[in-house]
């Protein structure tokens, strides 16, 4: 079995369940176990960028854009694998320059997400690559961004989607790739 074969299979063991996080009747997926197994992280990353590609092997998008916080972690790896740009989503008043804002509900509370307006050019195709997809809100909110820009969100990755949630029909239409779903 390779190493990566193996990094696939302990998934399951290195996310960590952490009970009433951050707010009572949550229970909070942990990934940073799997962040610090190297086989477990090459896993993850060669798993979330086949979502960038198509059934060829050829790259299908333009940039790779990450939401603050954790997509910050798993974006940039993914964005080199595939060979194209990332473009950080931010959390508010934490970009410098003239920015799209849109807010959203989460699963335990109210966010309000940021986008350079230079960041995403027309007609660019973008994956969106995050930990996890719960209620899809900040999934959704981020296409709302890309889309203000004029780009279009052709893909979503994630580590883990919470399928007790609606996450996918907040993105409906655009393709979801849950390397775990729970
Ligand atoms: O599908 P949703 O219900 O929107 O939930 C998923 C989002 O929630 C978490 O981020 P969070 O906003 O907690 O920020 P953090 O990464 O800074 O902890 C997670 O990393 C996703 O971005
Ligand atoms: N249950 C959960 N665990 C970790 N991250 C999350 N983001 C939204 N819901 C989450």
């Amino acid at each position: 079995m390779s190493a990566v074969e193996r990094g696939g299979q302990a998934l399951d063991r290195l996310i960590v369940d952490v009970a009433d996080y951050p707010q009572p009747g949550i229970v909070f997926k942990d990934i940073t176990p799997v962040l610090a197994d190297h086989d477990a992280l090459v896993a993850v990353v060669g798993g979330l960028a086949t979502a960038g590609r198509d059934a060829d092997g050829a790259v299908h998008v333009d940039k790779v854009v990450g939401m603050e916080a954790r997509g910050f972690i798993l974006g940039p790896p993914v964005a080199l694998d595939l060979g194209v740009g990332f473009v950080p989503v931010r959390k508010a008043g934490k970009l410098p320059r003239e920015a799209h804002a849109v807010t959203y509900a989460l699963e335990y509370g109210e966010a309000t997400l940021e986008l350079h307006r230079d960041a995403v050019r027309p007609g660019e195709r973008v994956l969106l690559v995050d930990d996890v997809l719960a209620t899809g809100g900040t999934a959704a909110a981020t296409r709302d961004l890309v889309e203000r820009c004029g780009g279009v969100v052709v893909a979503v990755a994630v580590l883990l989607e919470l399928t007790f949630l609606p996450g996918r029909d907040a993105v409906a239409g655009v393709p979801v790739t849950a390397l775990r779903p729970v």
